[in-house]
């Protein structure tokens, strides 16, 4: 996981190391992976089990650059072939990191929080995340709580804040700085990710996705992107433009009917979505193609599962 080696020779004073982001579906990981990104790099919903990729997103800032990895929800209700592939990204995610920051809704501690907890080495710093604390009334609750969470854990800091408050996010950088080692940058100062644009992109026709079905859809949809292609800008001062055409994989009719919606609007929504965003964070003309496919039982099939990407 860690990239072969520094990208120039060893620069004195210069500090980087990875950030592996854990915690169960829907506690915030993501919203605070593209915070503390800078970008939005990893998509986001109210739907719990949005991510089902490693993201390495970087930060580089002063002397320090900041590798991030986020990890899928960790999920232990079902236990079809994409469940046990997203598990499996989990567990390898925390082996090989310099710090992890293990994620929790401020004032609550379940089940599936201790089943995450549990999988997480006693030999890596962990920082406390105790997140969404602009929902967390009354304040005078914490404390006693996380005194509690101290008998569960050897936790390294607490940091109760809000991944939607920036200063809090800021102060969160300078925390983890210092537990990273002393040694030379992997990746240019401004690179944000080492993910592709394509990748970007099916990620992003899958956010679309998940915010405007609502609850209707269920999480065993997919994005396929089956056209990436470029052309350079026709004039000088031009954009270059992006060909793209996607295809949204669902279980069952039913579920076609949904994503396409009354009159189109609804993948059509999707497609004008997907492509305003694209052109402003791959900064490009975006044109872009959306068809909707049904393959029953995609999501139980383990060959079909790594067809689609996730190991
Ligand atoms: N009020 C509040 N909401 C937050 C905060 N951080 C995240 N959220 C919301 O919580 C929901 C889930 O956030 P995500 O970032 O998608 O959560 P996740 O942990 O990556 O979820 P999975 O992909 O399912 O693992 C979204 O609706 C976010 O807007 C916060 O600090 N305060």
């Amino acid at each position: 996981m860690r990239p072969a080696g520094p990208v120039d020779a060893p620069v004195a004073g210069q500090r980087c190391g990875l950030i592996a982001i854990v915690g169960k579906p829907n506690v915030g990981k993501s919203t605070l992976l593209n915070a503390l990104v800078g970008q939005k790099i990893s998509i986001t919903s109210r739907k719990a089990q949005t991510t089902r990729h490693r993201i390495t997103g970087m930060h580089t800032v002063g002397a320090t650059q900041f590798v991030f990895v986020d990890t899928p929800g960790f999920q232990t209700i079902h236990g079809n072939a994409l469940n046990k592939s997203l598990n499996k990204t989990v567990v390898g995610a925390v082996a090989d990191v310099d710090l992890i920051l293990f994620v929790v809704e401020a004032g609550s501690f379940t089940p599936a929080d201790a089943r995450v907890l549990a999988l997480l080495g006693k030999n890596i710093p962990t920082l406390l995340i105790a997140n969404k604390l602009d929902n967390v009334h009354r304040r005078g609750d914490i404390a006693p709580w996380l005194q509690d969470m101290q008998a569960k854990h050897t936790f390294t800091e607490f940091v109760p804040m809000s991944a939607k408050n920036a200063k809090d996010v800021d102060r969160l950088l300078d925390i983890c700085a210092k537990y990273l080692p002393e040694q030379s940058w992997w990746y240019a100062a401004d690179e944000l990710t080492d993910r592709s644009e394509r990748f970007m992109a099916s990620e992003m026709v899958r956010e679309k996705l998940f915010r405007l079905t609502g609850d209707e859809l269920p999480y065993t949809s997919t994005v396929i992107i089956d056209k990436f292609e470029e052309e350079p800008p026709a004039k000088k001062g031009q954009k270059r433009l992006l060909r793209i055409a996607a295809s949204i994989v669902v279980e069952r009719d039913g579920h076609k009917a949904m994503v396409i919606g009354d009159k189109g609007e609804r993948i059509k929504r999707i497609g004008m979505e997907t492509r305003v965003e694209l052109e402003k964070l791959l900064d490009c003309k975006v044109f872009i193609e959306m068809w909707v496919k049904v393959r029953s039982g995609w999501a139980d099939d383990e060959a079909r599962v790594r067809s689609f990407g996730y190991e």
